[in-house]
């Protein structure tokens, strides 16, 4: 089988698009074989990319797409920042909508993306869920900051649902953050039983921070959409962050908006960023051999 896909990033955070409004792909389960979508996701022997993303027709009123998120190591996620913001630049460019709001269904929910005139999309990324169950996450009561052990070390995390889950550690300057080191140990620390995105973040103000994340299922990106997010969360929620605050990557600049001081629970976090094609592309998938 031949499958068309197209090459983006956001901010660094790189991605492969697969069009399954115009190409057959099945509609549940990955679009390829979980060992075909990690030898396509490493960057020597197959594309690269740190997640594939999926855009599949709507199956209900009131939502244009529905949109499928794959980590590099073949998991499939609910959320993915970056992610939105390409999903909305390819349905537009491709004449799949002309809508610059667009409502898409994921496997966390609904989400609305809307695209503006300058190129840039702002995703609203929903409300943040707290308690601990519902991140996920094994704790007694819900709290501003966790004692988390790991190895023969102790941190202090806050962590938070965005659809994924996140945990976030304060550092006094990202550029020597043990990212390599800590990232991997509390990625998968037993407390988060469905792993966790990992974020390290430097406060520079009351409107800005450096970020770097170690991504659940695909190492440390260059950017991550929903880790910006829940930095800014958890930064609020410190009471070290005002409402907008600009998050600095590696590989680029978000904003991020949350009227946390005034939040009724129902507000969404706003995020806003570029996203970026880079080329079109085609691969040829083995079938699996039919059995006698
Ligand atoms: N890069 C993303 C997040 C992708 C999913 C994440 N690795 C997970 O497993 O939850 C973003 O921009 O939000």
């Amino acid at each position: 089988m031949r499958l068309k896909f197209t090459k983006m990033h956001g901010l660094g955070n790189d991605f492969v698009v697969v069009d399954g409004v115009r190409q057959p792909l099945p509609e549940n389960g990955p679009p390829l074989p979980a060992e075909e979508l990690r030898r396509l996701g490493d960057r020597h022997f197959g594309i690269g990319f740190d997640q594939m993303l999926v855009v599949q027709p709507a199956r209900k009123e009131g939502v244009d797409f529905r949109y499928r998120i794959f980590n590099s190591d073949g998991s499939e996620v609910n959320q993915c920042g970056n992610g939105a913001r390409c999903f909305a630049r390819f349905v537009r460019d491709e004449e799949l909508t002309d809508k610059h709001e667009i409502r898409v269904e994921t496997a966390a929910g609904e989400m609305t993306l809307r695209v503006t005139d300058d190129g840039l999309v702002t995703v609203d990324m929903g409300a943040p869920r707290w308690a601990p169950e519902a991140i996920p996450f094994t704790a007694k009561a819900e709290a501003d900051r966790y004692f988390l052990v790991a190895g023969n070390n102790g941190y202090e995390v806050s962590a938070v649902g965005l659809g994924n889950p996140h945990c976030v550690l304060l550092v006094e300057n990202v550029d020597n953050a043990p990212v390599d080191t800590v990232g991997p140990l509390l990625e998968s620390h037993e407390q988060f039983p469905e792993r966790v995105n990992v974020g390290f973040m430097q406060v520079i103000g009351r409107n800005e921070i450096r970020l770097r994340v170690y991504e659940r299922g695909a190492g440390e990106t260059l950017a991550c959409g929903s880790g910006a997010c829940a930095a800014v969360l958890c930064g609020q929620r410190l009471g070290l962050l005002d409402d907008t605050v600009t998050v600095h990557l590696l590989g680029g600049t978000l904003q991020v908006h949350y009227p946390y001081s005034s939040q009724d629970g129902h507000s969404g976090v706003l995020m806003t960023g570029p996203a970026s094609r880079v080329y079109d592309g085609a691969i040829d998938i083995p079938q699996p051999s039919k059995a006698r």
